[in-house]
């Protein structure tokens, strides 16, 4: 049967990813990973005492290898693109700059806005889940490309609520939101995360981009953007604006 096929409970919320799902990964990594790293030693020297920072590092000393100061431990975490909590949460704070003074600004693909519009005008409820901090998430759709798109957000959550490769978390999001899994897509780029999401029975597709060099797992329903995935689950494709 095809993904939005006969027998399937309609959907109601589409929770979306970003990193490889609705913005570039080459964005996270050469953009957002190395404006934190640059801002990093400035951030903490004038911040470190007050108390949200100081509860990151603190959390920072407990999970860094014997030996290793804060500062190298999350600079290893950025290399090695680690969905840390601490380490995302300070991400966020440090890349509020950033995105308020305008040198960052968000980047979506331009098949992203356009749906999430049509989608939100349809009455689907949208929500985020993202491995990047709340207000990280915030910031990237409150100053992206295609302007302030957080009012088309009824929610937003982060790996307060669990890991992206854990069931419980699916759950615990659906519940959040008072849906029935069923009624709920998960978009992602990330197989595993898909396998959770499907375990705890969200519907799922997998984005597929080429930019991203992501590769099918062969697991799940994939599509190579958000029309494709509207396509696929019955969802309203945008109106095409002429050029
Ligand atoms: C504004 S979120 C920044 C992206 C980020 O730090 C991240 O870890 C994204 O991971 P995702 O779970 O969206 O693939
Ligand atoms: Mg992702």
């Amino acid at each position: 049967m095809a993904p939005g096929g006969a027998g399937a409970a309609p959907l109601s919320v589409v929770l979306t990813d970003i990193e490889g799902t609705t913005s570039a990964i080459a964005f996270v990594k050469e953009t957002l990973f190395p404006f934190a790293e640059r801002a990093l030693d400035a951030f903490l020297d004038a911040h470190a005492e007050e108390a949200a920072v100081a509860a990151c590092l603190r959390e920072v000393r407990l999970m860094a290898k014997p030996g290793e100061d804060e500062r190298a431990a999350l600079r290893r975490w950025m290399a090695e693109d680690a969905k840390i909590g601490p380490l995302k949460t300070l991400q966020g704070l440090i890349w509020r700059q950033g995105f308020v003074s305008g040198e960052i600004e968000g980047h979506l693909w331009p098949d992203v806005a356009p749906c999430l519009r049509a989608w939100a005008r349809s009455g689907l409820f949208l929500a985020v889940y993202s491995s990047g901090s709340v207000a990280a998430q915030k910031l990237l759709f409150g100053h992206s490309l295609a302007g302030d798109l957080t009012p088309l957000f009824g929610g937003f959550f982060d790996t307060a609520v669990g890991g992206k490769r854990e069931a419980a978390s699916y759950a615990a999001i659906a519940q959040g939101l008072h849906r029935p899994p069923a009624e709920i897509l998960f978009l992602s780029d990330v197989a595993e995360e898909l396998d959770a999401a499907a375990h705890a029975g969200l519907r799922v597709c997998q984005l597929v981009r080429a930019q991203d060099g992501t590769a099918a797992s062969g697991r799940h329903p994939w599509a190579e953007d958000f029309p494709g995935v509207a396509a696929a689950f019955g969802l309203p494709v945008p109106r095409l604006s002429a050029a």
